[in-house]
Parts: C-alpha cells; sequence; structure tokens
C-alpha cells in the first residue's frame, strides 16, 4: 500500500509503507537478509556479498539532509528511476532507526526476513567520549531494541540475528585474544558494543534465538570513513601532495592495532 505522506527520496531510499515488493517467483526462494548500517564500509561490502550469494538484501537508513548512499550507488537502482524489477538487483533500502523501536518491528514485519545483520553504530571510539548518551543509546539500546523486534516478529517466522561486536570490548586485556578472552572496555563505545554482545547472549538463553556475536578488529577498505586514522592519513598525503593542504595533526601516536583488509573482488 502507497503511503503518500512518505519520503520518496534520500539517496534513493524508500519508505517501509510504500516498499513495492522484490518478486519472489524464482525457485528455491531466496533467502532475505536485513543488514542494519548498511551505508557503511561493512554494510555496503556485505550487501554485496549476500546479492553473490543469491539473497535478496534489505537495508534500513536514517534520514539525512545529505545524500548518505554513496557506498551502494554501484549496486543500488531506485525503483522509481528503473521500474522494472527484474532489471535491479533484489535490494531495497527502508527508513528506519535503531533508536525507534517502532519503525524496528515495522520494518521487520514487513521484510520478514530470514536472517538479521546489525551492524549499525556509533562507531567512533573517540567520539563516544564526546556524545556518551547517544553511543550507548545506539550501539548498545539500539541492538537490544532490535533483538526485541527481531523475538517478536519471530513468532511469524523463524530469523537468525547477528552482532557485530569490536575488538574494543577486550580494551585493556593484553593480547592474545580469543573468545574466551575477559572483556575490559575503556570508552564509552566500548562498553556499549559489551552491553549489545551480552544482550545478544541474553536473547539465545532466555528465548532460544538464533542469535550469535561477531568481533571485529580493524578493518580498512577504500570505502572506510574518512574520520578513522587510516583514511584520515592517506587523504591527508594525498592533499598534501596537490598543494591543498600543508599539515595533518594527530592524535594519540603510541596507540597499537592489528589491521584487517576485508573487501572482496567486485561481483556486481
Ligand atoms: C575495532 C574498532 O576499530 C575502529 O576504532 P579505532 O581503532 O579507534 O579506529 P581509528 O582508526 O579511529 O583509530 C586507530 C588508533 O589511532 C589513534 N589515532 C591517533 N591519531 C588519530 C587521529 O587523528 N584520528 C583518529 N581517528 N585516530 C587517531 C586512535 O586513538 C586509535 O588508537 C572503529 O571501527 C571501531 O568502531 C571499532 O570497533
Amino acid at each position: 500500500m502507497a503511503d503518500s505522506s512518505a519520503p520518496h527520496s534520500n539517496g534513493g531510499a524508500v519508505a517501509v509503507a510504500d516498499a513495492e515488493a522484490v518478486p519472489r517467483s524464482l525457485a528455491p526462494p531466496r533467502r532475505v537478509a536485513l543488514v542494519t548500517g548498511i551505508t557503511g564500509q561493512d554494510g555496503s561490502y556485505l550487501t554485496e556479498l549476500l546479492l553473490s550469494k543469491g539473497y535478496e538484501v534489505h537495508g534500513l537508513i536514517r534520514r539525512s539532509s545529505n545524500f548518505n548512499t554513496q557506498r551502494l550507488d554501484h549496486i543500488y537502482h531506485d525503483p522509481h528511476a528503473t521500474p522494472s524489477a527484474a532489471l535491479r538487483p533484489p535490494m531495497r533500502l527502508h527508513y528506519a532507526d535503531l533508536s525507534d523501536s517502532s519503525s524496528l518491528r515495522r520494518a521487520l514485519d514487513h521484510v520478514l526476513p530470514d536472517e538479521v545483520y546489525n551492524l549499525a553504530a556509533q562507531s567512533h571510539v573517540a567520539v563516544s567520549f564526546e556524545i556518551p548518551d547517544y553511543t550507548a543509546d545506539v550501539t548498545a539500546t539500539g541492538a537490544l531494541r532490535l533483538l526485541e523486534a527481531v523475538r517478536l516478529s519471530a513468532k511469524t517466522k523463524p530469523m537468525r540475528y547477528y552482532q557485530a561486536g569490536s575488538s574494543e570490548m577486550f580494551g585493556s586485556t593484553p593480547p592474545p585474544q580469543s573468545e574466551a578472552t575477559p572483556f575490559h572496555p575503556r570508552s564509552p563505545y566500548a562498553a556499549a558494543k559489551v552491553a549489545a554482545h551480552w544482550y545478544t547472549v541474553n536473547y539465545r538463553e532466555a528465548y532460544g534465538l538464533f542469535a550469535c556475536n561477531g568481533v571485529l578488529f580493524n578493518h580498512e577498505s577504500p570505502r572506510r570513513g574518512e574520520n578513522f586514522v587510516t583514511r584520515k592519513i592517506t587523504r591527508a598525503i594525498g592533499r598534501i601532495k596537490v598543494g591543498l593542504q600543508t599539515k595533518v595533526f594527530l592524535g594519540n601516536l603510541s596507540a597499537a592495532r592489528d589491521w584487517g583488509f576485508p573487501p572482496l573482488d567486485p561481483v556486481i
């Protein structure tokens, strides 16, 4: 059913109430994934991977006054611009927010995914000291809201939940680290991720939900946000080389990190 009051374009996003069903006539039926944080580095790579495996992918995006879907532009086709579903990848975007339980429930009930990937967060460690309440609301309580929405929608159809945790949860615990290493978070961001981790464990143990945690260490790519240190430095080098700036200011230079590189070969 169309809702004429719903927003119709923001980087090609379509409101939940306005979402046209993606055709499901292919046999066997496609698996359906719902991804939060789809506009981010990891969400965009995960979407490419899932599409390459034949999934139908739905992403949740936040309202923004600027377009924020640049990392998806090469795979996303606005249904208004490409009306034929056969000519578009099986992918849709919906407005929702981890701070808004009702939007999560509505999106889940509409999409009825087989799998839910929670990659959304206020993900900047240093910024979490400046906006701790917001970080906790989105990164910790947001995961709880999503788990509760999954628990309720899973009464209609079984769903699997994945929570993206962070090596920041280990904090000051010395390496080597494993699944058995105790957490010692050292920032509001890290503490929020620990809460989200344990909410996920609790929903598995209390309700029997298929809910699992990953622990992601730093990983980089051409799609890495420009305020994380690697892109800050590489971007500054390029700008210095072409004369657009002369200096780069960095913070803590004694920090040590293991870094990975996630991109796949282009599949779309
Ligand atoms: C796994 C984990 O990975 C990321 O968190 P992060 O490691 O803090 O990422 P980063 O690239 O901002 O900092 C790396 C290190 O470099 C130091 N550093 C020095 N000078 C500057 C500087 O000027 N800017 C920044 N951003 N960092 C600086 C900074 O203090 C830190 O020690 C997120 O994806 C997070 O979501 C996550 O889960």
